[in-house]
């Protein structure tokens, strides 16, 4: 007899379908392995794409783009925020061509802001904030990112800005790709008011929202607010 003629067999119990009859059973989040694969390999390409055109911005017009990012910034700040004075508000030491906001973040400092700085203490865990001030010396961290030393206090952000690869109009945010700002804000509770910082060039029609993408209340470019998502 070969296999086809063999009578089916019989089991005490019927094969689990659960899968079938209710994909999510397995998969809570009810994500599709092959969507999220095919949008994390567009992020790829597109991280790819934007950090090649960050990096071909002329000094001058960098220099520019991130004062204007940094008049925004304190205007909504103040418009928003009540200036912020008292309040921890993590900012972030560019990288990679990042605007550059330190010298808000200085004189945020001067004006009674308390500024903390993100930190990586553990990979695939949330960001850690240490208190920074403008005579505050830094050391290496992670990828060669200058960061608080280890004595520095460590502190939870009311206020988090984010520094956006590309960002889209529902206030979606591309980062590096490692997910550390979402892990952050998935673990903090009360959630922080989160503002984007980037580039106007860098908007997208949408980044393809995955079900741990947390979208920003602000996003700020050289052109002003493009994004409010928290209520007036
Ligand atoms: N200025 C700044 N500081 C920050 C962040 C940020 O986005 N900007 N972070 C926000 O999360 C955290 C650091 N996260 C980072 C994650 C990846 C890479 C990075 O360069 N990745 C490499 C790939 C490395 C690898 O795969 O091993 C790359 O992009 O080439 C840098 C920072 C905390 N500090
Ligand atoms: N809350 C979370 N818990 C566990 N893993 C997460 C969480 N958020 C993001 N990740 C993981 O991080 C990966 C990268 O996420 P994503 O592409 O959104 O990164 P990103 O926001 O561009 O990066 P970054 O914030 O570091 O700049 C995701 O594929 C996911 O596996």
């Amino acid at each position: 007899m070969n296999d086809q003629d063999k009578p089916a067999a019989r089991f005490a119990s019927p094969p689990c379908m659960a899968g079938e009859i209710a994909p999510d059973y397995f998969n809570p989040l009810g994500t599709d392995s092959t969507q999220a694969r095919d949008v994390a390999r567009w992020r790829r390409a597109e991280r790819a794409r934007l950090r090649g055109a960050r990096g071909k911005i002329p000094v001058a017009e960098h220099r520019r783009t991130s004062q204007a990012l940094a008049g925004h910034l304190l205007d909504l700040l103040s418009n928003r925020f009540g200036g912020a004075r008292g309040r921890v508000l993590s900012g972030y030491w560019p990288i990679k061509g990042e605007p550059d906001l330190r010298a808000a973040l200085a004189d945020l400092h001067d004006a009674g802001v308390m500024i903390a700085l993100p930190i990586v203490e553990e990979k695939a865990a949330p960001l850690v904030f240490r208190r920074w001030a403008p005579t505050t010396r830094m050391v290496l961290g992670d990828w060669n990112i200058p960061v608080p030393p280890a004595k520095a206090a460590r502190v939870t952000p009311a206020i988090m800005l984010a520094p956006l690869m590309g960002w889209d109009g529902a206030g979606y945010r591309l980062g590096y790709g490692g997910g550390y700002f979402d892990r952050t804000l998935a673990a903090l509770s009360p959630r922080p008011a989160t503002i984007g910082i980037g580039f106007q060039s860098a908007q997208l029609a949408t980044i393809y929202p995955q079900p741990h993408d947390i979208a920003l209340d602000f996003i700020l470019t050289e052109a002003g607010v493009q994004v409010t998502r928290e209520a007036p």
